[in-house]
């Protein structure tokens, strides 16, 4: 069934078209990377789907509602309901400790600040992460960093996973470390999960990809772009095997 529904995206800056008449659905619990080459329009796909940015022209429908002609204070609320965001550079603000940072979204949502740090707590355990829970993140790693931002995005239980080149600043390592815990855990809950990235590797991890190129929908499906990788057929086997 769907989630998310597109049809007929516009977005320009000034004269240069970003999206030129994107549209797609995207299933509940379905794992999504959005490929392409730089450019493209990718992060203004994913913007416009998770409702920061208003499109030109067309329509984005989230469960049936229709998102993109919402006042920005609804909108804003159903991101902090229902959506989880995960950028290349976690974001996590530098004076609070790492489970401050993940109880956030829970305070704003009106809980106690006791359940937020016990669920913020539980989000880090998760994520591998609880030593550091009451360190700043200046004093962690950037894979740490990442996973409590990955933590953050994820505490709300969002529907919706909306990823930005999450890896793009980790180490090989860090980064496959992170996609196998952000793939299980959101397979776990059910979340759906929208993945910007150019790299094969981490589209690999994905049920689908959609490849959008020059503003447009290229193709769509598995291994589109014909990066039959061995971490594609490794994660379908995984699947398979699940
Ligand atoms: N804030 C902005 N102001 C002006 N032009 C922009 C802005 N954001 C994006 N663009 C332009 O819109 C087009 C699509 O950009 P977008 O960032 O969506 O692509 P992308 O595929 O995510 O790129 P990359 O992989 O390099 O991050 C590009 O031509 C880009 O230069």
């Amino acid at each position: 069934m769907t989630l998310l529904h597109a049809r007929g995206l516009e977005k320009s800056y000034g004269r240069t078209p970003a999206l030129r008449g994107v549209s797609l659905d995207i299933a509940h619990g379905e794992f999504v990377a959005v490929t392409g080459p730089s450019g493209c329009g990718k992060s203004t796909l994913l913007h416009s789907l998770a409702g920061i940015l208003a499109p030109d022209a067309g329509e984005v429908h989230f469960d049936g509602r229709r998102l993109d002609d919402l006042t920005e204070d609804a909108r804003s609320r159903l991101r902090r309901t229902e959506f989880g965001v995960l950028f290349q550079f976690g974001g996590l603000v530098a004076e609070l400790t790492a489970a401050e940072n993940v109880a956030l979204p829970l305070l704003l949502g009106g809980r106690s600040r006791r359940e937020a740090r016990t669920t913020a707590l539980t989000w880090l355990e998760r994520l591998g992460v609880a030593d550091v829970a009451d360190s700043l993140p200046g004093e962690t790693s950037g894979g740490q960093q990442q996973r409590c931002a990955a933590a953050r995005a994820l505490v709300t239980e969002p529907r919706v996973l909306f990823a930005d080149e999450p890896t793009g600043a980790l180490d090989a390592l860090a980064g496959e470390q992170l996609l196998g815990l952000l793939s299980r855990l959101t397979r776990e809950q059910g979340t759906t999960v929208v993945l910007v990235t150019h790299e094969p590797r981490v589209a690999g991890y994905a049920d689908r990809e959609i490849v959008l190129r020059d503003g447009e929908v290229d193709s769509t499906g598995l291994g589109v772009t014909g990066f039959d990788t061995a971490a594609t057929r490794l994660t379908a086997g995984n699947r398979g095997a699940a």
